[in-house]
């Protein structure tokens, strides 16, 4: 809806005219101006005595409550195993820097080049229903339709992943979960692994910085984390590290106002989000990359595709690519929410992926769990659905199958003009391999170059917040993970330990 009737609508409602959000089913009234005709699932109408109280009835025999009892139970559909919690909105990207001469993929092709995209901002670890403001990492999701099939470029608000081997990756996830035993969330799992895999400094130190509480997904940043091979026309390669960076400004919150939100409105977020997009003010974000060719990559002095490591920006400094913005918001949450898909492997021509040994193990992971949420058919529901009609062998299953390819043959090959291979130049990601390097080096330089002062003064406060109710054991390894980063720093975490109510005693 735009702007324009979004207002005139909200004036004409009596609830508070600041917040679409909450004037959803008002405008739902002002544009439906007669109730719809209340129908079975089959579509036949349901009578006046369906719809009343049901005391005096025959239960079994009225097909209203038989059927509306029996979809309930079946409303909820698995979440996501992590990244539970989230909002999302669609829009466009737009190019305005031209980098076809090193990635051939058609969403680059040319400057002003619009492509539309749908973006899912996520919790790492929180599950459905989670505060939005609560400290954790965050996704950036963006699903490109591009002419070409969909690409989905998976970001974090952390510039680093915790682990760069995906062998960690399930043991991440359970320590960012509740207590299996107690079925309670507290931090000694989290940072029980955190203190244990060293390559996870930065990571935790980020996240326990203001950024982990952002002041909103619209001055939330986005960070691909892997470098991601590409290849031009003629089959170079050059390497992008994709940064994403809200226009309105990068913003966090303090931690008590974190704290304070996480309980007075739990959907800040979300509602952020919507409320900006319902009013026309569409956040936008700049797209760009730190850009390598193979020549840099081999003259690396250190691993340029460690996940848990930035690269230098002074060494290999942003180029920007295009602008990402909103600017619709989704119609239904659920089908178009809930259910989309975001999966690394979602690749299009011209982009190969990252040769890092944590994306082959992410190629397993979404597979197996969109499935588990969504069934196979998880593309042909209609948000995931790439712009071009499906051409494939793939046939039946669970719903949704929509036209299940007609009367196309369904096996390969074929002599009845079945969908057939188009040629393509074989194009394969470089081979590296990998090894763990120095951690706190780089997690240092991160905090004495990228942090701000502000941001190092509150590191302490938040840190301690997080150690409260975490035992004494892991708090003293906890402060010598961050004196490792700087002496100083875990001095104050130390001080501020100290300081606190439940004490371990003098450290
Ligand atoms: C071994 C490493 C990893 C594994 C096994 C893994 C696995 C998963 C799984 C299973 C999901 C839920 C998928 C779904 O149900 O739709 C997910 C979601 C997500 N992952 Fe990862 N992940 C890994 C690393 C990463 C990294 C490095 C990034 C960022 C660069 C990332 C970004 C995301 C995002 C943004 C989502 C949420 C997508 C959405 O909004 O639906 N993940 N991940």
């Amino acid at each position: 809806m735009d702007l324009a009737v979004t207002r005139t609508l909200a004036s004409m409602t009596s609830c508070n005219c600041s917040d679409p959000v909450s004037q959803q089913l008002h405008i739902f009234k002002l544009t439906h101006k007669i109730p719809a005709q209340l129908s079975l699932s089959y579509g036949s109408p349901v009578t006046v005595q369906q719809a009343a109280s049901s005391l005096q009835t025959n239960l079994i025999r009225n097909p209203f409550f038989m059927e509306t009892l029996a979809h309930l139970s079946i409303e909820r559909i698995p979440e996501r195993l992590v990244h539970a919690a989230g909002a999302g909105a669609f829009g466009h990207f737009r190019v305005t820097h031209d980098i076809s001469h090193l990635c051939k993929a058609k969403l680059f092709s040319a400057i002003g080049q619009k492509t539309p995209v749908a973006v899912r901002f996520s919790h790492v670890g929180g599950f459905r229903g989670f505060a939005d403001t609560a400290r954790d990492g965050r996704g950036f999701a963006i699903k490109f339709y591009t002419e070409d099939g969909n690409y989905d470029l998976l970001a974090l608000n952390t510039p680093v992943f915790p682990v760069m081997d995906p062998l960690f990756f399930a043991s991440f996830a359970h320590a960012l979960h509740p207590n299996p035993q107690t079925g309670i969330m507290e931090n000694n799992a989290q940072w029980d692994f955190l203190t244990l895999r060293p390559e996870s400094v930065l990571f935790a130190m980020v996240t326990w910085s203001d950024r982990g509480t952002p002041h909103g997904f619209r001055h939330m940043p986005g960070f691909g984390v892997h470098t991601f091979q590409v290849i031009n026309h003629h089959g170079t390669p050059s390497f992008l590290r994709f940064h994403i960076t809200p226009d309105a400004g990068l913003k966090n919150f303090m931690n008590e106002d974190a704290v304070r939100l996480a309980g007075e409105d739990p959907s800040y977020y979300a509602r952020d989000l919507y409320n900006a997009i319902a009013y026309g003010c569409y956040p936008t974000w700049t797209v760009s990359a730190q850009i390598l060719s193979l020549e840099q990559v081999k003259t690396a002095s250190f691993d340029v595709f460690d996940v848990t490591k930035v690269l230098p920006t002074d060494k290999y400094p942003l180029q920007q690519i295009g602008i990402l913005e909103l600017n619709k918001n989704p119609e239904n949450y659920f089908a178009e929410v809930e259910q989309i898909a975001f999966n690394p492997g979602n690749l299009v021509h011209g982009i190969l992926g990252a040769p890092d040994k944590l994306f082959e193990g992410r190629l397993v992971s979404y597979l197996h769990d969109q499935a588990y949420r969504l069934n196979g058919n998880l593309n042909k529901i209609r948000v995931n659905a790439p712009l071009k009609p499906l051409s494939t062998y793939l046939r039946d299953g669970r719903s949704p199958v929509r036209d299940n390819e007609l009367g196309a043959p369904d096996y390969f090959p074929n002599s009845f003009n079945g969908p057939v291979a188009f040629a393509d130049e074989q194009a394969k990601l470089i081979e590296i391999s990998q090894k763990e390097t120095d951690n706190f080096g780089p997690a240092r330089e991160f905090y004495l170059k990228e942090f701000t002062d502000k941001e190092r003064e509150t590191l302490p406060g938040n840190v301690v917040s997080g150690l409260r109710m975490v035992t004494c054991e892991l708090q003293e390894r906890v402060v010598k993970m961050f004196s490792k980063i700087d002496r100083a720093l875990g001095s104050r975490i130390r001080e501020g330990l100290n300081n606190s109510t439940n004490a371990c005693g003098e450290m």
